[in-house]
């Protein structure tokens, strides 16, 4: 067979699996369908979006996945069909930390998948607001952000809001050269938001040295200016580039690759255990020699592992602090369980803010 006749028999090859794929694609859907149905009858439309189940049907995947293609892309797919899927039930509608084209956007995508409508949000509070007055389903928002700076004022927003953490994003933050035209020559300006910069100032000392550096609020707003003026640029990611039609002049300008921000999901709804799970904390102690050390134990005595603690000042009183902790596990594992019932003897204050699968897209 020449080599334009080994072509054609592999394109009816992909013709007929693509015929396939759209048959059992269909059949899902259908499924879907029959569940919200179920759900409807039984009065548990709250509960049409199941991030445990949808976390362990990505775990499968990940387990079950016969390559070439990567876990990771295997998992995306799914996300994608998921997410087209639950949209037939009730199409989700996600606030976020905005303008368009931000890494909340780029990650509130990759969790939900492209079948939601989401609205971009001015601020935090705005995007925590949103979601507890009901405009909005679920929310996302950076908590360990290296590119916009707001970590703490996630966290303090927890302090008073009723939501609960409903599941976690891990965004890595891929970094471009954004313009209008298709090289670098001619560029005066960069805009980007000052962590942005900073992160690819080797490469643009040695690539664009001639041009100004102008820090804006948001990568988004970054990649807006660059669209409307010539002679400029912005460093921001693809979701950047794909909203307002730029070009990536260079890809991956971060000095530091494989760096990963994560976001938070928030909503009114405590989610059930999916064998994967984070529990976030935030508990209070009296300032007292050896209290941090007397308030963490239960977790050693119960084989937890702590992934995170962060202190922040409570507002309360200049005696107490406030600790943000992630552990292993889901509130409802009676390991974790036995651990937060000590924990609460020994605290002056404790809240659970929510146990949630951990990222799988
Ligand atoms: C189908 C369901 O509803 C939603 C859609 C899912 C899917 O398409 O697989 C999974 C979980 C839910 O978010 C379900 O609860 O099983």
């Amino acid at each position: 067979m020449n080599e334009s006749d080994q072509l054609k028999t592999i394109r009816e090859r992909i013709d007929r699996i693509d015929d396939q794929l759209l048959e059992l694609i269909s059949e899902r859907a259908r499924c879907a369908q029959d569940v919200a149905r179920i759900k409807q009858v039984a009065g548990e439309m709250n509960d049409f979006y199941r991030p445990d189940r949808e976390a362990q049907i990505l775990a499968r995947v990940r387990e079950l996945n016969p390559g070439p293609l990567s876990d990771d892309e295997a998992a995306r797919l799914i996300r994608e069909v998921m997410s087209a899927c639950l949209a037939l039930e009730k199409p989700l509608t996600i606030a976020f930390l905005g303008p368009e084209g931000t890494f909340t956007q780029a990650a509130a995508l990759r969790h939900f998948g492209h079948s939601i409508q989401s609205t971009a949000l001015g601020s935090i509070d705005l995007v925590f607001r949103e979601v507890e007055s009901g405009s909005a389903h679920y929310g996302v928002v950076p908590v360990e952000n290296s590119t916009e700076g707001v970590v703490n004022h996630t966290l303090d927003m927890f302090m008073r809001s009723p939501l609960h953490i409903c599941g976690e994003v891990q965004q890595r933050i891929e970094l471009h050269l954004l313009g209008k035209g298709s090289d670098t020559s001619g560029i005066r300006r960069v805009y980007s938001h000052q962590q942005s910069l900073a992160q690819c100032r080797e490469w643009l000392d040695t690539n664009l040295l001639q041009a100004e550096r102008i820090a804006v609020s948001s990568n988004g707003e970054a990649a807006r200016r660059a669209a409307a003026e010539p002679d400029s640029a912005a460093v921001a990611s693809e979701t950047a580039a794909e909203l307002y039609g730029l070009n990536r002049l260079a890809r991956n300008i971060e000095d530091e690759p494989g760096n990963t921000t994560r976001f938070l999901v928030i909503g009114r709804q405590t989610v059930a255990p999916s064998g994967q799970d984070k529990t976030s904390l935030l508990v209070s102690v009296r300032n007292e020699p050896g209290a941090l050390y007397t308030l963490l134990a239960p977790f050693n005595e119960h084989g937890i592992s702590m992934t995170r603690i962060e202190s922040r000042p409570s507002r309360r009183g200049v005696w107490d602090y406030v600790f943000f902790v992630d552990i292993e596990g889901h509130a409802g594992d009676a390991q974790v369980a036995a651990a937060l019932a000590e924990l609460e003897q020994r605290a002056s204050f404790l809240k659970v803010l929510g146990s949630y699968p951990r990222a799988q897209v």
